[in-house]
């Protein structure tokens, strides 16, 4: 391809609207334009990169006997109501009316419209196991959309969904997705971890994500050195306390305790350890506000939270329902006495004599036990795992890294087969629901993904496996003859075994090589002085130096250093 006819609008400066480096880096080598938050253009050496990945997602999918298909954007409100989802997504549902005043979703993802489409056409086991996939823009209305393509409110995503007979089928399915993803994630030559992760609202029971490891990841992986364990820090397991405190228990007491709003003030207040501290919050769920009683030190896990409810919709309640329904401050809430259900958590429970507000603004009762001061309506695990701590399978201490969250495997169950009433005819003639699984891989996120983890202070490097151009042909002097005569027939001769990009621009050296560097290409062919002599300057994008190298040897050049 002549690059005087491609569109590669790459910027001098670097863009100070760029908040991670993926997104600079993609802005300034002229690959992405914002058309709105969210909401990127993407430009040629961008979109041929994605229809490399997508190639690659491609023959995976099909690798293990996935049928591409590609389903509408458009979704009939109706088709959501089924599944009970069109109400159960707030804003983040992108939904229009057509002409005739219907109301549409614009799809966030496809299990609805799947199922209905596969539930009309297959009556019997006999047609079991299917799996169906597409690779299409997403359009979820992100209330932060940021880090360019990481966080878009329109993105591309393969999906692929599968239906089966039983439990058995569904996992071998789910097993083979998962080694399809990891020889996917290891093409495209990420560095990555499949975690263990919470299935969130859209139900079944078995989920990982796989992370691609990044600084500026979202996602907190938690893991050991001492096994393979790895979890998602919102699904991270904490280990309960090995004993429960054997303190006598304290007669309470009541203090006042002004202008004290936070446990750490408490603390302070009391000289007393965060560890020996516990704090309330009150979430509101579907059914009414709950308690939750953890030790002062530790963060509430809202994701542990939803999942012990078994809820997608969970809130912080707001200060003005809190005191509505419990007549105290925020700071000031406590489990005795409370109107509200109560939940400790597992430390709570094994501790003694602690403080908690007394639902009374500027109250707080010391030396409080569960069981004789008030009862429970349950225990569990509603916090943060730390640094440090033994990891679920007790083989060692927790770690920290940040990831990219590429791609997720579920096993959904029946969760929408049962909601659409999609069953079949079994071997021995009786309906039941399919079972289902889903499996998202984000194409536009795994692009700034790489450009995360494939890069250097001069720019881009693309992995072969992705690479827009195996080759960047570049005259140093357009005015030159021997120069442009010579680059003409590289070109030719090259193209015939290799996707060439020809920097054919009217423009000074310096600038054509800073670009090149920029565009990452894995190798550099420039054509200057040495032509007349039939030399020419190669440099892979790694390399410090460039090598001269007669235009005779250089195909076998190319090979045998494997540029290309
Ligand atoms: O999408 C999934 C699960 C899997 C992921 C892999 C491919 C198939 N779907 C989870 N999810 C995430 N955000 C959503 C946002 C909106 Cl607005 C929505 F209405 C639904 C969803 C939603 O269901
Ligand atoms: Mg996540
Ligand atoms: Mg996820």
């Amino acid at each position: 391809m002549r690059q005087s006819q491609m569109f590669i609008p790459t910027l001098r400066e670097t863009p100070t609207e760029a908040e991670s480096l993926s997104h600079r880096l993609m802005l300034k080598s002229g690959m992405i334009k914002q058309l709105a938050r969210g909401i990127y253009a993407y430009l040629p050496i961008t979109q041929l990169v994605l229809n490399n990945i997508q190639d690659i997602v491609r023959e995976e999918m099909m690798n293990i006997g996935g049928a591409e298909v590609h389903l509408p954007v458009l979704h009939p409100r109706e088709l959501w109501e089924e599944s009970g989802r069109w109400d159960a997504y707030g804003k983040e549902l992108m939904r229009i009316r057509d002409r005739h005043d219907r109301e549409f979703a614009l799809g966030p993802t496809h299990e609805e419209v799947i199922t209905s489409l596969v539930r009309d056409e297959l009556k019997s086991y006999k047609k079991l196991p299917l799996t169906l996939f597409q690779i299409q823009t997403k359009f979820r209305d992100e209330l932060r959309p940021r880090f360019g393509l990481l966080r878009g409110r329109e993105f591309i995503m393969k999906d692929a969904y599968s239906f089966h007979i039983d439990e058995e089928s569904l996992d071998k399915t789910y097993r083979d997705m998962y080694d399809a993803y990891s020889r996917i994630f290891t093409r495209l030559d990420l560095n990555y971890r499949a975690v263990e992760a919470d299935g969130g609202s859209i139900g079944g029971s078995h989920t990982h994500e796989f992370m691609a490891l990044a600084d500026i990841g979202e996602d907190t992986i938690v893991y050991t050195d001492e096994s393979s364990y790895a979890a998602n820090i919102e699904k991270a397991e904490c280990t309960p306390p090995e004993e429960r405190s054997t303190e006598e228990m304290l007669e309470t007491e009541k203090i006042a305790t002004p202008d004290i709003g936070t446990v750490k003030e408490l603390a302070d207040f009391l000289d007393a350890d965060l560890t020996l501290t516990t704090k309330t919050m009150v979430v509101k769920t579907e059914d009414g506000l709950k308690m939750i009683v953890i030790r002062g030190d530790q963060e509430l896990n809202d994701v542990k939270v939803k999942a012990y409810f078994n809820t997608e919709m969970i809130d912080m309640a707001a200060d003005e329902e809190i005191t509505a329904e419990l007549n105290a401050a925020p700071g000031s809430l406590g489990p005795v006495g409370s109107p509200i259900p109560v939940y400790l958590d597992y430390q709570v429970e094994a501790m003694r004599n602690y403080p908690v507000g007394a639902n009374e603004t500027g109250y707080h009762l010391l030396n409080v036990n569960h069981e004789r001061d008030f009862e429970a309506a349950g225990t569990g695990d509603f916090r943060f795992i730390n640094e440090g701590e033994t990891v679920a399978d007790g083989s060692g201490p927790a770690k920290f890294m940040r990831g990219i969250e590429v791609g997720q495997v579920f096993k959904l169950g029946t969760k929408y087969s049962e909601a659409m009433d999609f069953n079949v005819l079994d071997q021995n003639g009786r309906a039941k629901p399919v079972l289902m699984g889903c499996y998202g891989i984000g194409i536009s996120r795994v692009l700034s993904a790489i450009v995360e983890s494939h890069n250097d202070d001069k720019g881009i490097y693309w992995p072969k496996s992705v690479t827009p151009f195996d080759i960047h042909l570049i005259t140093a002097n357009t005015k030159d003859e021997t120069i442009t005569g010579t680059a003409a027939e590289i070109y030719d001769i090259l193209s015939k075994n290799h996707r060439v990009l020809y920097d054919d621009r009217n423009e000074r050296a310096g600038v054509k090589f800073a670009d090149s560097e920029l565009i990452g290409l894995p190798v550099r062919i420039v054509v200057g002085r040495g032509a007349k002599d039939g030399i020419v300057e190669v440099k892979g994008r790694l390399d410090e130096e460039s090598t001269e190298v007669r235009i005779t040897d250089l195909t076998s050049y190319l090979a045998d250093n494997d540029y290309a």
